[in-house]
């Protein structure tokens, strides 16, 4: 089992970000812009819905990869960290999603 983490890929994303865009995809992405990363992001969760439809696991697992990959790449673009989002997932932990929606609507 891998202890590869997200915030291993933060990292790894941030480091090539800063390589050469004939070397790297990330480098290519990165130096793109903001409006391409994020498209290439939203064409990689259709994707995984598409996957996660098709019912094959494997299949799945690699859209997930790429989905959470080109999500690295537009939060570095961005230049949120990915402790803000583990952040405000943990803010989130005292109350129940049925409740949050609930309260959004009153
Ligand atoms: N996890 C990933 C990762 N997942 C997906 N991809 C790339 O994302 C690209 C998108 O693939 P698609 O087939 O969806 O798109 P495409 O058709 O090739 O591209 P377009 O025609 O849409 O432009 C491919 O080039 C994949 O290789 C990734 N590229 C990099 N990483 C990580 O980033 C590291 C550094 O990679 P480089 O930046 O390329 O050195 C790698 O060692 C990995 O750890």
């Amino acid at each position: 089992m891998s202890d590869f983490t997200l915030s291993d890929l933060e990292e790894i994303v941030a480091d090539r970000a800063k390589a050469s865009p004939d070397e790297s995809w990330t480098a290519k992405l990165v130096g793109q812009g903001q409006q391409r990363a994020a498209k290439k992001l939203g064409e990689e969760a259709v994707e995984t819905v598409i996957a996660a439809i098709g019912g094959e696991k494997s299949e799945l697992v690699a859209e997930s990869a790429d989905l959470l990959y080109h999500l690295m790449v537009v939060l570095n673009i961005a230049g949120i960290p990915l402790h803000d989002v583990m952040n405000e997932l943990a803010r989130r932990t005292g109350q129940s999603g049925l409740q949050e929606k609930a309260n959004r609507k009153s």
